[in-house]
């Protein structure tokens, strides 16, 4: 039997209820619990360097999946996970090559560990298996499980955005790095742009050939890209929107009838916080009517906190929140609170039910989930409104939201105000348009279209 093999840098708690970090996690989790199958990736925890590779592989089993994990030495995680895919990956394909920095040494690194998961996999995987390879992290597994004779056909799907070819380019080993991500069989995006991007470089750069669509030829192989829009599962969702918990209740008795403008992200430049402060500010600024009537709660969750840039966006962050809650706030009114901390995702959910408007405004995004977690969260007979960045993924499929440019202020306080005065008729069309897009591309739906093209390689690539 084939089984499927997914592989992620990233991967869930495997109690559930804990909270997830990030929407890989989320996803993938929710997805392999349906039809089971094994998982590889690291495990979160970083050991000193003397103890030296290869480290041990840990198994745990949860229902249908199992688990594999291995620790990471601090050389391997500073130049692998911290330098080169956090530090220059990450930003470069969110369009943020200013906050980037390269060194040939955390590239080195980057393969090296890309080498390492590719040694501890070798014993998990039959010759008939197919493995499923998420994300940055690990552009360069297939060249090494090739490399270690894996025959298996290899996918990988990538959750964040691709950059235009001029600016891959800005990374100095952009050259290794597709040599290396050419050797996948089928490579999946979120979006059409992400595909096209990615085509672009393999044809002027790379003298690839573009044979049907999606098909590329390359350097003598076959390759194959798509377009598969992650999803949420929404009848899950759903049930989790309308449980009660201490949490929730404490949230709506604290608000005691005030509209919730209310937004969840982990803590990272590319969510657009600041440029979103700034537009709740004006807001409030603009619209005296509306003081005491409304509050905004930020969730904003630590994220990659010994990286540079990330340790700045938080120290900016506590300085503006603080700063517009003294210029705005009465004695018994906060406008702006601010957590710094998680959730569980059951808990996140009624919450969203609960709030007038969903603010989701990342500056690039590959697809974030927390805009259709709202969706699926609200109720079709009196919904919220989604207020959404033109440059999230999720906006080529929730084109009903409230579509905004982050880095227009004024246009997204005037959002916020046409949503919170939003007629309930619109609401309630805009919300079935966008629950509709939500179903259609489910996280089934993703999994299967996925695992289906790379199961067959003759089929046709798919178009979402
Ligand atoms: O693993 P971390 O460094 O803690 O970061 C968390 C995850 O962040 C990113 O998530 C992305 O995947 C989502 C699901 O496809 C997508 O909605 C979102 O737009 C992406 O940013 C990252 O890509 C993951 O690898 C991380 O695990
Ligand atoms: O306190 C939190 C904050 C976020 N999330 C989940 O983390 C995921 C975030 O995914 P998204 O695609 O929005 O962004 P990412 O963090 O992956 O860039 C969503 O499923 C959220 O529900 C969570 O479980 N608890």
């Amino acid at each position: 039997m084939s089984r499927l093999i997914v592989v992620s840098n990233r991967v869930a708690p495997i109690t559930e209820g804990e909270p997830t970090a990030g929407g890989l996690a989320a996803g993938v989790m929710d997805a392999l619990r349906q039809k089971g199958g094994r998982w590889f990736g690291w495990s979160g925890s970083v050991v000193p360097d003397m103890v030296t590779p290869p480290l041990p592989v840990t198994e745990q089993r949860s229902g249908p999946v199992s688990l594999y994990t291995m620790d990471l030495n601090q050389g391997d995680y500073d130049a692998y996970y911290k330098g080169f895919a956090n530090g220059t990956l990450w930003p470069v394909f969110h369009y943020q090559a200013g906050l980037s920095r390269f060194d040939w040494a955390e590239f080195a690194g980057y393969r090296r560990v890309n080498g390492r998961f590719a040694d501890a996999l070798l014993p998990l995987v039959a010759p008939q298996d197919v493995v499923w390879v998420h994300d940055y992290h690990l552009l360069c597994l297939a060249e090494a499980l090739r490399a270690r004779g894996a025959g298996n056909r290899i996918g990988l799907f990538l959750h964040i955005p691709f950059p235009a070819p001029a600016l891959l380019m800005n990374i100095p080993a952009h050259a290794e790095l597709m040599a290396a991500m050419v050797q996948y069989d089928l490579i999946g995006f979120q979006t059409e742009p992400d595909r096209q991007a990615f085509a672009d470089y393999v044809q002027r750069e790379m003298g690839g050939e573009a044979r049907a669509e999606g098909v590329l030829a390359v350097g003598g192989r076959v390759l194959r890209t798509g377009v598969y829009p992650i999803g949420v599962q929404d009848d899950l969702l759903r049930a989790e929107a309308a449980q009660d918990s201490p949490p929730v209740a404490a949230l709506r008795d604290s608000l005691r009838g005030r509209a919730l403008v209310m937004s969840v992200d982990r803590l990272d430049y590319s969510k657009g916080l600041p440029q979103r402060f700034h537009a709740y500010e004006r807001f409030l600024a603009e619209n005296p009517a509306w003081h005491r009537r409304v509050e905004f709660a930020q969730i904003a969750v630590p994220s990659r906190s010994d990286v540079q840039a990330y340790q700045e966006i938080r120290r900016e962050l506590e300085g503006e929140a603080g700063r517009i809650n003294g210029r705005f706030a009465e004695l018994d009114w906060t406008p702006l609170r601010y957590l710094n901390r998680s959730f569980a995702r059951r808990d996140l959910m009624p919450m969203y039910a609960g709030a007038q408007v969903g603010l989701v405004t990342p500056l690039r995004d590959g697809m974030n989930l927390v805009a259709k977690e709202y969706v699926a969260a609200q109720n079709p007979a009196d919904p919220g409104v989604l207020v959404l960045s033109r440059f999230a993924g999720a906006a080529r499929e929730l084109d009903a939201a409230l579509l905004v440019n982050p880095h227009d202020e004024q246009g997204m306080a005037a959002a916020l105000l046409q949503a919170l005065e939003m007629p309930l008729a619109e609401r309630r069309e805009r919300h079935a348009a966008m629950f509709a897009a939500m179903r259609h591309n489910s996280l089934d739906r993703w999994r299967d279209r996925f695992e289906r093209d790379l199961r067959q390689p003759a089929a046709l690539p798919a178009v979402a």
